[in-house]
């Protein structure tokens, strides 16, 4: 297994970092949806249910899987001999940004339930507000990993 890692490292590379754009690509645009849905959309009207289905189909089809996927390389990196070196700090920084990434999606799947529930409480400032989340981590990540302090 592990000589399989080895030899296919730029490989799996490659994949977790298409993954990874897919996912950061839905997380960005999802809050961006609610933003409008909650203040350009009145409630029950057809435009409500043409939102109701671009956000199903966002999480379902494109974050839900890329997350997997993300993880799934990402794994296969993190296993892969010689590549993390657990004694430094970046590889704990990205674990904690990754799980919070993680729990920010999680989050935005139970809004979308509110709304096809039509109990959406939030406000487009406050999407707005939670927008700024996986900028930030991403940022972090991104450092964490390329950096490597
Ligand atoms: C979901 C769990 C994740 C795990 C377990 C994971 C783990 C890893 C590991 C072990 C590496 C290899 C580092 C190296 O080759 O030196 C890596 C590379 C990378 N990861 Fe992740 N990662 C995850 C999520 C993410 C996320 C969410 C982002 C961006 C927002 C990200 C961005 C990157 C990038 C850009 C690289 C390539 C860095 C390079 O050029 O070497 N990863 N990841």
């Amino acid at each position: 297994m592990s000589d399989f890692l080895v030899a296919y490292y730029p490989w799996i590379k490659a994949l977790h970092v298409i993954s990874v754009i897919a996912w950061m690509a839905g997380l960005f645009y999802l809050p961006r949806l609610f933003v409008y849905h909650v203040e350009q959309v009145q409630a029950g009207s057809p435009t409500d249910e043409m939102f109701q289905v671009m956000e199903r189909r966002l999480l379902k089809a494109i974050i839900n899987p890329a997350s997997i996927a993300t993880w799934v390389f990402g794994l296969a990196l993190a296993f892969t001999p010689g590549i993390v070196d657990w004694t430094a700090v970046w590889p704990w920084t990205k674990a904690a940004c990754v799980v919070a990434m993680t729990l920010f999606h999680h989050w935005l799947g139970r809004r979308r339930k509110d709304f096809a529930a039509g109990q959406n409480i939030l406000s487009g400032r406050q999407y707005r507000m939670m927008n700024e989340v996986p900028t930030l981590l991403m940022m972090i990540i991104v450092v964490s990993v390329i950096v490597k302090f």
